[in-house]
């Protein structure tokens, strides 16, 4: 990969099975799958994706529902392996995708922070050291020692956006995450990815909101049924957007 480069998509599809028939219980699928029984459709939720994106670049994903833009966020977020193609990417990742769905809902926020901190790859040192900023910056108070399950779902994504962010990544990959919380959060964390982007920070951001895009990227590309269709600078992918959907 070029040095200039900071995540280069080359060739990328990713297939999902999709079960044929109804299967109603494990004894049904353990017999039909040893008498290879078991129909799939074969299904492409991404085909022959290529892209680069520089250092420094803020690439917006731009698409109708169901036509990939979340997998081609897992994907190059290494949650989901490519069926073909590969993915290299540069430096530290901080994926900012289903905020809060990691969570146990049993634990407390605070073994929470310890619990999604390490699955994200955080050592228990740095977040002995970050754990007030996180408290802080996720405005919970006293929620803090109180069960997630006990939290609304704004609660639950401003604690997952305040964990995924209290690093300094140099790729940044965000899907609707700048629209959970109250208006107030929300300003508060478009102001940390702000100051991420003055940092020089690389982005790959997916939102339903054309003009969010069109604020905070410089390119752009659409998706539609898994295929890349357009790809080109902000303005102009926006419009042709806009052309496609109206
Ligand atoms: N785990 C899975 N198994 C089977 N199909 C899946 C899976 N995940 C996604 N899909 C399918 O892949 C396609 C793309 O889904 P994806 O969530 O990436 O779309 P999207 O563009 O992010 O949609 P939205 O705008 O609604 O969030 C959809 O048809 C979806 O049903």
């Amino acid at each position: 990969m070029k040095k200039n480069v900071a995540i280069s998509v080359q060739d990328v599809g990713i297939r999902f099975n999709l079960n044929h028939e109804r299967v109603d219980n494990l004894k049904e699928f353990v017999i039909k799958f040893l008498r290879k029984d078991l129909k799939f459709n074969e299904f492409w939720a991404l085909k022959d994706i290529n892209f680069e994106i520089k250092k420094g670049e803020r690439l917006g994903v731009l698409g109708l529902n169901g036509s990939g833009k979340s997998t081609l966020l897992k994907v190059v977020s290494g949650v989901l392996k490519p069926s073909a193609g590969h993915i290299e990417t540069s430096g530290v990742i901080a994926p900012l995708l289903e905020l809060g769905a990691g969570f146990s809902p049993e634990y407390t926020g605070r073994e929470n922070i310890y619990l999604y901190g390490s699955v994200l790859g955080y050592s228990k040192e740095f977040l002995d050291e970050k754990f007030d900023e996180i408290v802080d910056f996720s405005g919970l108070g006293e929620f803090i020692e109180v069960p997630i399950k006990n939290y609304s779902s704004g609660m639950k994504a401003r604690l997952g956006f305040s964990v995924a962010t209290v690093v300094e990544p140099d790729i940044l990959i965000l899907d609707e995450v700048l629209s959970v919380g109250d208006k107030k959060f929300r300003q508060k964390s478009e102001n940390k990815v702000m100051s991420m982007f003055d940092k020089g920070v690389t982005v790959l951001f997916v939102s339903h909101s054309l003009e969010q895009v069109k604020r905070l990227c410089d390119r752009a590309i659409i998706l539609d049924s898994g295929r890349l269709v357009a790809e080109g600078p902000v303005d102009k992918i926006a419009r042709v957007y806009k052309n496609m959907t109206e």
